[in-house]
């Protein structure tokens, strides 16, 4: 039996450059990853069936989790004969800007890595996994990163900043695909660059001053309840709220943990659905 912490990633920064040939966008992301986890174990079966089990009924439990294409794709690419039993223990809301389905499917890659003794470098999953999604390489790493290409270039950064984040979630859930279909990219000034500048820098007021979301004003467009949750997030005392990535979930960071308590509450009184925890990065 192997065990793997799943981590939700929050976006610091989401530049959509233009629209490519392949119908992907060109990004250019600061991401790092926060204290909310989904928990997997992962146990070798004596044939070769992948079976997923999860007692959260909105988690797919069959080929079209991606835990499951993350397991097919190992056992493929290393010729592992025997399948393997995957429990995701769930936490991380789902459709939600958060990268729960991609952070799960990233744990699978370092779990059958262990499970099966292979050893092989988190760059080589990382390249591997690119294949079933453009977030899941970061999400192998599970750190901080300055994501580029469609998402799936990933320089690591070192942590941003200590800071206290709180996240509300919306009772909507948000398809990025249709999001990024609504998007015209290259229409503002890219945050990344000044973004890495500051957090190289250890400069807290210099990250929250340059982070931005492009995608912000299309799902408030169409969910308006986002823009208020950043402006409620703000007004009860976030140093700065901003939507995590396609969204819904919106995030405010704060230094203090006085100060997060108090963000934590008065967003209880307004979202049904919201954490407090350490930003892990
Ligand atoms: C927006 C972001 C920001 O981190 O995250 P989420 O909101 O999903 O957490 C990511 O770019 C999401 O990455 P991921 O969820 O892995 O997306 P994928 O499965 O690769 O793509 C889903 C769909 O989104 C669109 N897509 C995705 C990435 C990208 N750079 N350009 C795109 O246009 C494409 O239409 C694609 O078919
Ligand atoms: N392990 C998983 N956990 C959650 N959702 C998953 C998983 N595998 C596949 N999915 C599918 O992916 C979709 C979006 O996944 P999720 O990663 O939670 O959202 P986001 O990309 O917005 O962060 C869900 O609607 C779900 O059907």
């Amino acid at each position: 039996m192997h065990y793997e912490t799943a981590p939700a990633k929050i976006n610091l920064t989401l530049d959509t450059l233009f629209k490519r040939e392949d119908n992907y966008h060109e990004v250019s992301m600061v991401m790092t990853t926060v204290d909310l986890n989904d928990q997997l174990s992962f146990e070798k079966r004596s044939d070769d069936q992948i079976i997923i089990e999860t007692e959260n009924q909105y988690v797919p439990n069959d080929r079209k989790n991606l835990a499951y294409q993350a397991a097919a794709l190992m056992m493929k690419t290393y010729d592992i004969r025997t399948g393997v039993n995957i429990v995701i223990d769930k936490n991380i809301p789902i459709a939600a800007g958060l990268a729960g389905g991609s952070s799960d499917a990233a744990a699978t890659f370092r779990g059958m890595n262990k499970l099966y003794g292979l050893e092989r470098p988190l760059d080589e999953l990382a390249d591997l996994s690119a294949e079933l999604g453009s977030d899941i390489p970061f999400c192998v790493y599970g750190r901080t990163a300055l994501c580029t290409g469609r998402g799936e270039e990933v320089k690591l950064l070192p942590k941003p900043t200590n800071a206290w984040v709180i996240l509300a979630k919306p009772s909507i859930g948000v398809s990025t695909k249709t999001i990024y279909s609504h998007l015209e990219p290259g229409k503002h000034e890219p945050a990344s660059e000044k973004v890495v500048e500051a957090a190289l820098a250890g400069d807290y007021d210099g990250v929250i001053r340059h982070m931005k979301n492009d995608l912000e004003e299309v799902t408030a467009r169409h969910y308006p309840e986002v823009k208020k949750l950043i402006q409620n997030m703000e007004a009860s005392g976030a140093d700065k709220a901003m939507m995590s990535g396609s969204g819904p979930t919106v995030f405010g960071l704060v230094q203090k943990e006085r100060q997060a308590i108090h963000v934590y509450n008065s967003m209880r009184g307004c979202c049904n659905e919201v954490y407090r925890v350490r930003l892990l990065g």
